[in-house]
């Protein structure tokens, strides 16, 4: 037990899916996995185990931001064995390929988070997927005939951004294909503790032409970045 988490170890499965939200997380569990029993409800920020296809698998809610998913991803790997996270967001667009519903996936993460910045002193990391199941989602995607982009997404601290687009001129100038707010974190503690992460998302609105995705289509549109991941992690 963590202060965050009521689970005791033995309770997730070494494959964990990371959505944002608590209510994907349930949804997930509930849509996609066998036998699921909930295991974390501390905060609401939902955790679940079963099975897929008869592999064991768990999920769980990070919450919004690097802070919280910080957290949940620290003590999912140093205390629960969590050995392969893959993050199953949404994303906004920076790039005009990138059509709504289309997945993303983060080969790596520029980050404005101090939590990275301050871990490496003069040095700007870089934080990266691990290259197997970024491979392994694409080639998966790519099956399912589901158009996915590969490259540079920006894991931000910040929703609203005071300057808008302005913000993001120099990051979309440089190739960077959708915003969000976790991977980053999640790519760095993945390497400091020698695990591995992806981060795969959904592009739910573009901020660049104003496209979105309505509120109700927003979770049918998530299936087939979920049924990605799981096919990924519990490979
Ligand atoms: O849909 P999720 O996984 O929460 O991800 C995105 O949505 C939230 C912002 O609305 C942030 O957490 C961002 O990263
Ligand atoms: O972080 C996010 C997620 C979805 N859409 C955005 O614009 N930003």
């Amino acid at each position: 037990m963590t202060p965050h988490n009521q689970a005791r170890p033995g309770d997730y499965a070494e494959a964990v899916l990371l959505p944002g939200d608590p209510l994907r997380a349930r949804w997930i569990a509930e849509t996609f996995l066998e036998d699921a029993r909930e295991v974390n409800a501390v905060r609401n920020c939902l955790g679940f185990t079963g099975t897929w296809n008869g592999v064991p698998v768990s999920v769980q809610a990070t919450g919004m931001g690097q802070p919280s998913t910080a957290i949940y991803v620290h003590e999912l790997i140093t205390v629960y064995g969590a050995k392969t996270l893959i993050r199953v967001g949404t994303c906004g667009g920076l790039n005009t390929d990138v059509k709504v519903r289309d997945v993303v996936i983060g080969a790596s993460a520029s980050t404005d988070s101090t939590i990275v910045k301050d871990a490496f002193g003069n040095y700007n990391y870089a934080p990266a997927a691990d290259f197997g199941l970024l491979r392994a989602a694409d080639d998966a995607a790519r099956a399912k005939g589901k158009t996915v982009h590969v490259g540079g997404i920006l894991s931000s601290d910040i929703f609203y951004h005071p300057s808008g687009l302005e913000a993001y001129g120099a990051l979309i100038a440089h190739g960077v294909l959708g915003v969000e707010m976790e991977a980053a974190t999640l790519y760095m503690l993945a390497a400091r503790f020698k695990v591995r992460a992806l981060a795969i998302c959904t592009m739910t609105d573009c901020l660049i032409t104003g496209d979105e995705i309505d509120a109700t289509a927003r979770q049918t549109s998530l299936r087939d970045m979920v049924e990605i991941a799981l096919s990924v992690a519990t490979a």
